[in-house]
């Protein structure tokens, strides 16, 4: 198998750190500050980054990461750096051979700083570029929604191994999807998975666990034989895509049912493993640049369920352009089968507008 150690590297890195985030979300205050645009971030997203760098930087120390975060808040604040301290300490897998395959602890807070702050590669065309969001959905974290964990190698910009961390999704991909899920998700019995695919080698989920990897099974995309009777998924926030366009590409598609709304990755996860079957996301600003680590890991997961995404002009997501995805606009995701029908009405719905 391709790419076996950066999978299990990847996996056992965000199986910590989303143990890393429930914990946060069930015992500690959340520390949270405001971004300078206006979006919020926890100690849970450091602490996430901190430990998932750690533990790419163990393995693979020439590899470059684009991270979300980095530590000049930390740096700013003695107070919000113990917390997050606290909270990365605290964070163990009970296996140990499984924790020593991600280096163990981090050593001290100069190394907990560094860590953080070792997300800044630019990105590109060359090499391998880990693209992470230590928390995607940072507002559904926040509300008890859903959020992910999200990783993904890319090689030579091309999305090549992906895994997100779903503590607030059901173990059963059977599990049907319906609106409750981005509302009141909180993790409770039953919940938890991480997803994860490698280029060419399908996607499989397993459950979430304290210790080692449990084990996987293969998922794939639902056959969509009748589009009218396709589920879709949108952002719960309607400053993130396009609810009314959204709505109106529904509509002439003959969807009747109301979509799915939920935060993060995990719309992706979801239509991955069949459970829904559209995701849309269409932009609501002009100037907005998708960012890499919100889509990367996402985007490989759904390919190798046997979906296609492109932006909302039908081209293909550009991962090896820097830390944005500036050459596209919006998302759409579908299986392959039912793709060229969705995307014609998305465009049908875009020129309108022009
Ligand atoms: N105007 C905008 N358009 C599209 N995405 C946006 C946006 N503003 C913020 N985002 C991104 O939307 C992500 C969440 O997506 P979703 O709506 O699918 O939950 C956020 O990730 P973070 O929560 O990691 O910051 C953030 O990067
Ligand atoms: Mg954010
Ligand atoms: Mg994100
Ligand atoms: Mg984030």
């Amino acid at each position: 198998m391709a790419y076996e150690k950066e999978l299990e590297t990847a996996l056992l890195a965000v199986q910590r750190a989303t143990l890393l985030t429930k914990s946060v979300f069930t015992s500690h205050s959340k520390g949270t500050l405001t971004k300078s645009d206006a979006s919020p971030v926890t100690i849970g997203d450091f602490g996430a980054q901190a430990l998932i760098i750690a533990s790419i930087k163990h393995v693979f120390p020439e590899d470059e990461v684009v991270g979300e975060e980095d530590a000049d808040d930390l740096r700013a604040d003695e107070t919000l750096r113990d917390l997050v301290w606290d909270l990365v300490t605290a964070a163990k897998l009970e296996d140990s051979v499984a924790e020593d395959k991600i280096g163990g602890p981090i050593k001290s807070k100069d190394a907990l700083l560094e860590a953080l702050d070792s997300g800044k590669s630019a990105g590109g065309r060359k090499g391998r570029i880990w693209a992470l969001d230590p928390i995607d959905g940072t507002k559904g974290f926040l509300r008890g929604g859903q959020y992910a964990v999200c990783l993904a190698l890319m090689v030579d910009g091309v999305p090549t191994v992906g895994v997100l961390g779903c503590p607030n999704l059901p173990v059963d991909d059977k599990a049907p999807l319906d609106s409750s899920i981005g509302a009141d998700a909180d993790s409770g019995e039953g919940k938890g998975v991480l997803f994860s695919a490698v280029k060419g080698e399908g996607a499989s989920s397993r459950p979430l666990s304290k210790a080692g990897l449990q084990e996987a099974q293969k998922i794939s995309m639902k056959d969509v034989t009748d589009i009218s009777e396709a589920t879709f998924c949108e952002s719960v926030e309607a400053g993130h895509s396009s609810h009314g366009d959204q709505a109106s590409i529904a509509s002439k598609l003959g969807i009747t049912k109301a979509s799915v709304r939920m935060d993060s990755q995990a719309k992706y996860a979801s239509i991955a493993r069949g459970a829904g079957d559209l995701y849309l996301r269409l932009p609501v600003s002009k100037s907005y640049e998708e960012k890499i680590w919100d889509h990367a890991a996402g985007v490989v997961i759904v390919q190798e369920a046997g979906g296609e995404v492109t932006d909302a002009h039908g081209k293909p997501l550009d991962f090896g352009i820097g830390r944005t995805l500036k050459e596209n606009k919006g998302v759409v995701a579908a299986p392959k089968s039912v793709f060229p029908k969705v995307i014609e009405v998305v465009k049908e719905v875009l020129g309108a507008k022009q």
